[in-house]
């Protein structure tokens, strides 16, 4: 039993060959928020679903608010909120009925239901929408309903997975506001998303999980530094003309990788932080007749970290098997029973 109000401790699921989660352990403390994060198909749904009490681990065990997913389900429920990523609809049910279908389903009576609809649909902004139909809403106001609901028996603990897929730039922003006033309130979240700058300012911790293994787990300021293990500085070249010329000059230099073309240029990796050695590149652009128009210093993101991490991960993985892995017979499987 943990203080925590999540615990994962040495989780697997597997579905028939495929690992899909590998052996996973981590912790979130009561009131904070963490952010999920993986490619598709790196074990972030399955995860969540486990948490949610609507899949069992092959092996391992997960605890909300030190109570066991797999053995107390119920329990578990009465604790989260849950948000999947899609969810399922009914015809001709407005907004308030649906609401008051879930808050009926949750055990709430008489005035205390009218009172509980009405505080969530105050904080998701669902007053407006409250006779239109639930099946014909925009992605943004689905969203916010999806919420409404989750939130409607007040849970300690909210997952939420790609709550901010689909959503427009105004949307998100809205979401990202919720997400704060609900931690500010000391409830838990975790929240999976590919929106990574957007994780980053809302989120106390980061949780990555590529294969169905954890990967990284600390705050963004730290995954930034540590997975900076080729070093170096990024700098973002525009060019007067056409941008591919900076791809062909850049393929010629070392020391120096293109790491993203854009539209009149590129972003590039100078790998030393000698600022002698910019102040030389640049000089070496000009000489070369790149047509440079700007060329600024620019501040590691999280996608960097992220995409550097598999990067670091892939050429360990290559070191490590010599065998490739389509050869490489997969680890025995756990039993299938669960672990108490
Ligand atoms: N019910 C299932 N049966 C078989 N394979 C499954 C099942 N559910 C998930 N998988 C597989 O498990 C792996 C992990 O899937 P999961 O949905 O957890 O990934 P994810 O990180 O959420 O991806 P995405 O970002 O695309 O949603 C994938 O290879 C997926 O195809």
């Amino acid at each position: 039993m943990s203080d925590s109000a999540i615990t994962v401790h040495n989780l697997y699921r597997f579905f028939g060959p495929l690992q899909a989660v590998n052996g996973i352990s981590f912790e979130v403390p009561h009131g904070s928020v963490c952010g999920f994060v993986g490619a598709n198909g790196a074990g972030k749904t399955t995860t969540m679903r486990i948490l949610a009490s609507l899949d069992y681990p092959t092996m391992g065990h997960a605890e909300i608010c030190g109570i066991n997913v797999t053995h107390h389900p119920a329990e578990v429920r009465r604790l989260i909120g849950w948000m999947p990523d899609h969810f399922g609809n009914y015809d001709n049910m407005t907004v308030l009925e649906y609401m008051d279908f879930y808050a009926r389903a949750l055990g709430y009576k008489g005035a205390e239901r009218r009172q509980r609809i009405e505080e969530v649909m105050e904080f998701t902004d669902l007053v407006p929408l409250a006779d239109r139909f639930s099946n014909k809403l925009s992605k943004g106001m689905t969203q916010r309903l999806c919420l409404g609901r989750s939130l409607l028996h007040d849970p300690q603990v909210l997952i939420m997975d790609e709550p901010a897929a689909g959503l427009d730039p105004k949307a998100r922003v809205e979401l990202k506001h919720l997400i704060r006033v609900l931690a500010k309130e000391g409830k838990t979240i975790f929240i999976s998303s590919h929106i990574l700058s957007e994780l980053g300012e809302m989120c106390d911790s980061l949780l990555f999980i590529n294969n169905g293994r954890i990967v990284h787990h600390g705050d963004s300021e730290t995954l930034k530094q540590s997975s900076d293990s080729l070093g170096g500085v990024l700098y973002d070249v525009q060019l007067d003309g056409d941008p591919q010329a900076l791809a062909d000059w850049a393929i010629l230099q070392p020391n120096l990788e293109l790491l993203e073309s854009r539209k009149n240029g590129g972003r590039i990796r100078i790998d030393t932080e000698d600022p002698n050695k910019a102040a030389d590149t640049l000089s070496r652009m000009i000489r070369d007749n790149l047509r440079v128009i700007d060329f600024h210093r620019e501040q590691r993101n999280l996608e960097d970290a992220f995409i550097d991490m598999l990067s670091n991960l892939d050429k360990q993985q290559a070191q490590d098997s010599p065998v490739p892995a389509t050869q490489a017979s997969p680890p025995p499987l756990p039993p299938a029973a669960t672990e108490g």
